[in-house]
């Protein structure tokens, strides 16, 4: 792969409802688009999934866009290379930055497979044609409105609730949905909300039968969630405190979680989703794909990675109109049954809507190699 040219295009969009987590409110999404040109003429596309406040993680659309262009770039365009697989290598001397690295990984795998006319899930190894969704249900202002929105999920055909939690926000909320929807298949994500002192709270929780518990303690955590996981029957599944293939193992080794989330963008691409994805596989831990309010390119790489095999719970997936009034990519991103069919053609498989990525570009530019 020849690369000629890699732009970046900084694109805002609205939210249609706002997602509110222990840890804050999103009305809207800045992302960053890469496209990476080659000398064949064909492009690769992907997004940086940060977002403008450094609350998820430590990232944030501005630290993107720096590392993006004073460091990575530059390393991609010390040489050229054979193989998508050789970009995390290259980064290698840059500690952190996960989703600035992932969002040019993913753009050069996306090019990799249009060159050699497959899809991206093929090119990743995927051995499934449609993947389960699941839906990320964020915190509301009543019980009520939370039950009603759960009911229209459902009723869409979702396989998977994820809600949101906090320490005023858990018990009796899971207690209410499991009342009304007793069998359905029901997760919490804490987003780090709780520590050691909230171990026997957080047992009530193993009353609802939930499929997993997310990211309960802290963001670098893996040694109280061991503690934690040796006295609860749910499953605790690991977010924010896996960023390469090596935690995974040593979370793994410790007992600190049963699931794992995999997001490309939190563990630098998807050369280390793989990764991840195999070892999870060797030692049966379940994967699922979770997402970060991704547009449409974003989100059809995470199609992509989770056809892979050890992907077997639903993933944060949902199609593009429960974000956006238009998505970025053209067809848009449809739920049929509570699946997503895979797309077949070469690449992530969606064309990327250039008349609407015009409209929501705050800024651009382009490095020429
Ligand atoms: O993309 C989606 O629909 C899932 C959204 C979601 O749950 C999350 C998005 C962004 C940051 C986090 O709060 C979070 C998560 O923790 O999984
Ligand atoms: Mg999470």
């Amino acid at each position: 792969m020849e690369i000629k040219s890699i732009t970046l295009r900084h694109i805002k969009m609205d939210l249609l409802y706002p997602f509110t987590t222990s840890v804050g409110t999103e009305f809207d999404k800045d992302i960053i688009l890469v496209e990476v040109k080659s000398k064949s003429g064909l492009s690769g596309w992907a997004e940086s999934v940060s977002i403008n406040e450094p609350i998820y993680n430590e990232e944030t659309v501005k630290t993107n866009w720096h590392m993006m262009s004073d460091y990575l770039i530059p390393l991609l365009f010390q040489d050229s290379m054979k193989h998508p697989n050789e970009v995390s290598d290259r980064f290698k001397p840059i500690r952190g930055n996960y989703n600035a690295k992932a969002a040019l990984e993913c753009a050069i795998w996306d090019l990799y497979a249009r060159e050699k006319n497959l899809s991206l899930a093929k090119a990743l190894g995927g051995v499934k044609d449609k993947v389960e969704v699941g839906i990320s249900v964020g915190i509301q202002e009543s019980e009520r409105k939370m039950l009603q929105q759960i009911e229209g999920y459902l009723n869409e055909g979702y396989k998977r609730i994820k809600v949101k939690i906090k320490p005023s926000w858990d018990v009796h909320i899971l207690k209410a949905i499991r009342q009304e929807f007793p069998s359905i298949q029901l997760m919490a994500d804490a987003n780090c909300a709780y520590n050691l002192n909230d171990i026997e709270h957080l047992k009530e929780l193993d009353a609802f039968h939930l499929t997993m518990i997310e990211q309960p303690f802290d963001c670098d955590d893996i040694i109280d969630h061991a503690k934690l996981q040796a006295e609860l029957k749910t499953p605790i599944c690991l977010d924010e405190s896996i960023h390469t293939v090596e935690d995974a193992r040593k979370a793994i080794e410790l007992g600190s979680c049963k699931i794992i989330n995999l997001k490309i963008g939190r563990v630098g691409g998807l050369t280390e989703s793989k990764k991840i994805h195999d070892l999870c596989e060797k030692h049966d831990i379940p994967v699922w794909c979770g997402g970060m309010l991704e547009a449409g390119i974003g989100r059809a790489h995470n199609i992509a990675i989770t056809t892979l095999a050890n992907f077997t719970l639903p993933g944060d997936t949902a199609p593009s109109s429960h974000y956006w009034k238009q998505d970025i990519i053209e067809p848009e991103v449809e739920m049929k049954d509570g699946y997503i069919y895979v797309p077949e053609s070469a690449g992530i498989g969606f064309v990327p809507n250039i008349k609407r990525i015009d409209d929501v570009t705050l800024y651009s530019k382009t490095f020429r190699n």
